[in-house]
């Protein structure tokens, strides 16, 4: 997957900018506030829903404007030649309408589901040390790309729990409870399935980008926790036992959209004892393994998207990362406001942009 332009309108400090990167490595370097971090936020939006650093109306749009627009042109490799494609997305922070190859789109799942980006931010450490939800989406948003029945499960499982939350808050459990339930349960279930063999999938891919990455690291394994006793109970029985005090609670205190995935080091102390380097590196390490399972299915690179390498990793680590980028073929783009160490001999072969002024513009090797 190969972007060839994006656009974004109204887009934090930009009223309007293009930027057309190359195949490969694509280096954005630029001042403190330039907009380097912008581009790789726009890119993520159109392929998450939701910025990386926030929600729209909180900061993403430009000050004093009504809508951002992104729009994103891409090549995708597919078994009868490249085909072209291309995304638009209106977002005025509280309503949003999207386009993709030329039509409406009714849900933003579906151009979610058509680009895919892995971003690693200055955030991203959350991803082992911060809440559950953003672990849920990890799983989640790799399961929407490599699956396509995995979209309407989740819909139905998230339309059945809003139903019985609904249900639970009125206490009118008469009014269809054991319907929602069994809905619940059934979606659940299948939910909790797919999750797990998509962390098995994951390990796998785990294991040699951390060896090659962070080898200090030593194993890293993915633990699902999957939001009910689940090794006792049926979803279903859960759901049941747990009806007195979800009524009390109002809400839905057992099932999927309570799990978590527990990242353990069998070798290292815990993740309470982790430094926020070696929190970075995991997640950063989960990331592309992500990419990588990507990749196995679809038999082409999500794009990389890598926010400020150079100061998120140590010199040694920046270099394991260029180097191991460079053997994978995808897309990737890194901003900085200068070059990461690393690059080596492949230096002349990264496409260099600057931001500056509301403006990306390419600028020649070794600039
Ligand atoms: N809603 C907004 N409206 C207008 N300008 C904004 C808005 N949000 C952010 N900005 C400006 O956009 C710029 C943020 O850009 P961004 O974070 O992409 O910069 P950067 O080049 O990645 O910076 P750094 O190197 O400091 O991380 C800043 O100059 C900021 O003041």
């Amino acid at each position: 997957m190969q972007i060839t332009r994006l656009d974004l309108h109204q887009f934090r400090r930009f009223e309007h900018v293009r930027f057309e990167p190359a195949d490969g490595i694509n280096l954005i370097l630029g001042e403190n506030g330039a907009g380097k971090t912008s581009l790789l936020e726009g890119m993520h939006l159109m392929a998450h829903g939701r910025s990386f650093r926030g929600r729209v109306r909180d900061g993403v749009l430009r000050a004093g404007a009504d809508a951002l627009e992104v729009f994103v042109q891409w090549n995708e490799l597919t078994p009868t030649g490249l085909r072209e494609r291309k995304a638009g997305l209106r977002h005025s922070g509280q309503a949003w309408s999207g386009r993709l190859d030329g039509q409406t789109v009714a849900q933003l799942g579906d151009l979610c589901a058509a680009l895919a980006v892995v971003s690693f931010e200055p955030g991203s450490h959350a991803l082992v040390t911060g809440a559950a939800d953003m672990r849920r989406r990890y799983m989640d948003w790799g399961l929407f790309h490599v699956e396509h029945e995995f979209l309407p499960v989740w819909r139905r499982y998230n339309r059945a729990l809003k139903q019985r939350n609904a249900l639970l808050k009125t206490g009118r459990i008469q009014d269809g409870l054991d319907a929602w339930e069994r809905e619940l349960s059934e979606a659940g279930e299948v939910l909790t399935r797919r999750r797990q063999m998509h962390l098995d999938d994951l390990q796998h891919q785990l294991g040699p980008v951390v060896k090659a990455l962070a080898p200090s690291l030593g194993q890293l394994e993915l633990e699902y926790l999957p939001g009910w006793r689940r090794e006792s109970l049926a979803l279903g029985d859960a759901l049941l036992l747990s009806r007195e005090r979800d009524l009390q609670a109002g809400f839905t205190s057992v099932g999927p959209h309570r799990a978590d995935l527990r990242v353990r080091y069998p070798t290292l102390p815990g993740r309470e004892a982790l430094s926020r380097g070696q929190a970075k590196l995991s997640a950063l390490s989960m990331i592309l393994a992500q990419g990588a399972e990507l990749a196995r299915h679809h038999g082409r690179w999500p794009v990389i998207a890598l926010d400020d390498l150079g100061s998120e990793l140590d010199r040694q680590h920046q270099g394991r990362v260029l180097q191991w980028l460079a053997t994978v073929g995808a897309q990737v783009f890194i901003t900085g406001t200068e070059a990461p160490s690393g690059f080596g001999a492949m230096a002349a072969t990264v496409a260099r942009f600057h931001v500056e002024h509301g403006t990306v513009r390419a600028s020649p090797a070794g600039t």
